[in-house]
């Protein structure tokens, strides 16, 4: 179950109608657009051209990575970056990563065996079918509020944000944490799926799939979120992809109100990454390009 899929793309491939005509258009000749990284011109959908200088890069060959072409202008990342001469790009050379420290108690978030393991597997066997949410027993319900607690304390689960050229953002563990711990619950502003239609949707999830999206609810972690917006995903068209996998994206009811879990599925080394399966829900979510 990962972050939701957008409602619409902007594709830079020449539209079928302008290429049947056969006229180059008013604004050049796509065709002849190379990817500035790969020098190739293939995969013209996912070969972006940006808005400023017209020159093209792929998707897959930006770093980081982009999942998909994305709604609205686009600018590479020479014309988006600042003037070398401003103070902000200064500042934005400097800290290629930045270690946020979280060093408290992680064995406080610990839940009970049963119920989660046979939630993760009924997420894992019953995709597209339509399931009963399992009600988050009591003792972790309070495991869950004590986490929130000790978080509105300053009191963190061991986890490091670090930045990769290729992932972005992405989180690791600073020390050794158990199956079955709650890493975090991702959360964000709760909005109807409708009226994100313009998001990028780099990030949203999926709360509750409704018939129609009008119904559909998603999180939205643009304004307000925690670390869960910096967990990455698994590429799931590979078995190495596959393989990264060690936490669960389980949706819960806790006390009436379905609520969206991280949780270990195995236990984790000290400096592992954390990863989960973005299309655990109904949404694909285009990970070919996740390494
Ligand atoms: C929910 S965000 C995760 C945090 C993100 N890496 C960042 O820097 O903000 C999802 C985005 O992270 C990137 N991402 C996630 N998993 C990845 C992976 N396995 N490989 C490459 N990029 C990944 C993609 O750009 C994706 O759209």
């Amino acid at each position: 179950m990962g972050p939701a899929t957008p409602l619409r793309r902007r594709t830079r491939a020449r539209p079928a109608a302008t290429r049947a005509e056969g006229g180059s258009g008013g604004d050049g000749d796509d065709d002849d657009v190379r990817c500035e990284a790969c020098g190739s011109g293939e995969s013209a959908a996912e070969l972006l051209l940006c808005d400023g200088c017209d020159r093209g890069l792929h998707i897959f060959c930006l770093r980081p990575i982009l999942p998909r072409v994305p709604a609205g202008d686009w600018f590479c990342p020479s014309c988006a970056s600042p003037s070398p001469h401003s103070k902000k790009s200064h500042a934005a050379k400097k800290p290629k990563q930045f270690p946020l420290v979280q060093t408290k108690i992680v064995d406080f978030f610990k839940i009970q065996r049963g119920p989660a393991a046979a939630l993760a597997a009924a997420a894992e066997s019953s995709e597209g079918k339509k399931r009963k949410r399992k009600v988050l027993p009591k003792e972790d319900v309070e495991t869950l509020n004590l986490c929130k607690r000790m978080m509105a304390r300053g009191e963190w689960p061991p986890l490091l944000v670090v930045y990769d050229p290729v992932e972005g953002f992405t989180v690791e563990a600073d020390r050794f944490i158990k199956d079955l711990t709650i890493i975090t619950e991702y959360v964000g502003d709760v909005d109807y799926l409708t009226r994100r239609e313009h998001d990028d949707g780099d990030s949203m999830m999926t709360l509750l799939s409704a018939a129609t999206p009008s119904r559909s609810l998603v999180i939205c972690p643009d304004k307000r979120s925690n670390i869960a917006r910096f967990i990455n995903g698994i590429n799931n068209h590979t078995p190495d992809g596959r393989k990264k996998q060690n936490l669960k994206c389980v949706r819960f009811d806790v006390g009436g109100e379905c609520r969206v879990l991280l949780v270990a599925n195995r236990d984790i080394s000290k400096g592992e990454r954390l990863y989960y399966d973005y299309n655990g829900s109904e949404h694909e979510y285009p990970t070919h390009h996740f390494v």
